[in-house]
């Protein structure tokens, strides 16, 4: 068997935070956020963490499968901002809605966690797992300095995911998994460092640039790769949305029409391991996506890590 989507979800907090509203409190502006980044607004939790925004999207995915929780094998959250280290959200996932029979962990590998995820899980089906949940859900809100402009008024909170079942039709085509560890320091979030008995919890923080040329260069290049010759028989580009003006430069650079790249980074802002799903939610939501339609679209994820991964998918 191959693991194959079947259905997708998403689960926003009630809250949204315009530019605007970011302008009152720190030296930003509307403009400058929507020129630099595309971003006009983010969803921001309140008085609900990363387990709550997930267990919404896992009780979407089982009401549109038509499945009961002791139904699922599997539970796999990809995130950078657990509510604990332990128990993993996905435990915490599994309880809240009595997956008797799943077995639940957590992968934490950043803006790539999704794409890590459903590679991963993909292999469980492929080893006899019959159906399980893959979610990426993120509260960055929590992990930022607010009084640091460059990074605060770039992230959001959200939380979306698929449910993979087991199918006679391959749905991953191809796929290659990146990590490279001796650039880790350009994005960190979350040191705990104990000094004199006093905990300090470290906020997110990002050397912009390196990244930025890391994903317009490096990234760029393994999706060359992966597509060889392929780029034009792509349908759509769903790659993580950490800044518009990086899908203007992976269109220019693989020659491809830039509306095949989806964004809604205008709408969430960058919610790291949620992106991908929750994009490739709202495209089935709107008929872009036909699940099982025999579309070919690529996921790129890239972040933190540093890490990057594409799948190329025939849904
Ligand atoms: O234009 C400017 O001055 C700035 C220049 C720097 N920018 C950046 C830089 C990097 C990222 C980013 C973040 C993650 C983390 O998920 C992953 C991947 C990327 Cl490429 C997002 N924005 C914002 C506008």
């Amino acid at each position: 068997s191959y693991g194959r989507i079947t259905a997708t979800a998403s689960y926003l907090p009630p809250k949204v935070v315009t530019n605007d509203d970011l302008a009152k409190v720190m030296e930003t502006s509307d403009e400058w956020i929507a020129s630099r980044t595309g971003i006009r607004q983010r969803h921001i939790a309140e008085n609900e963490n990363t387990s709550d925004l997930c267990i919404h999207v896992a009780n979407t995915l089982l009401q549109k499968v038509k499945k009961q929780s002791s139904d699922l094998d599997f539970i796999i959250i990809a995130t950078m901002t657990p509510d604990y280290h332990t128990p993993s959200v996905a435990c915490m996932v599994q309880g809240a809605i009595q997956a008797t029979n799943a077995y639940a962990f957590d992968i934490s590998v950043a803006c790539s966690g999704f794409v890590y995820a459903l590679s991963l899980a993909n292999k469980l089906i492929q080893t006899g797992a019959k159906c399980g949940l893959v979610i990426g859900g993120e509260v960055l809100s929590k992990m930022l300095d607010w009084q640091d402009r460059s990074t605060a008024v770039l992230f959001g909170d959200g939380a979306a995911g698929v449910v993979l079942e087991a199918s006679d039709q391959p749905m991953i085509v191809k796929e290659k998994l990146y990590s490279n560890g001796s650039l880790g320091q350009a994005l960190t979030s979350g040191l705990v460092e104990t000094t004199d008995y006093q905990k300090t919890v470290h906020p997110l923080q990002m050397e912009g640039r390196a990244i930025f040329d890391f994903a317009t260069r490096t990234v760029v290049q393994s999706v060359k790769e992966l597509l060889a010759d392929e780029a034009q028989s792509v349908d759509y580009f769903l790659l993580h949305q950490a800044n518009a003006r990086i899908l203007d430069i992976f269109a220019k650079k693989l020659q491809v029409p830039r509306e095949k790249f989806l964004q809604n980074i205008q709408h969430y802002g960058n919610t790291s391991a949620a992106t991908i799903p929750l994009l490739l939610d709202e495209a089935v939501g709107d008929g872009t996506i036909i699940l099982g339609g025999k579309q070919k679209i690529i996921l790129t994820g890239f972040g933190g890590g540093l890490t990057w991964g594409n799948l190329l998918l025939q849904v």
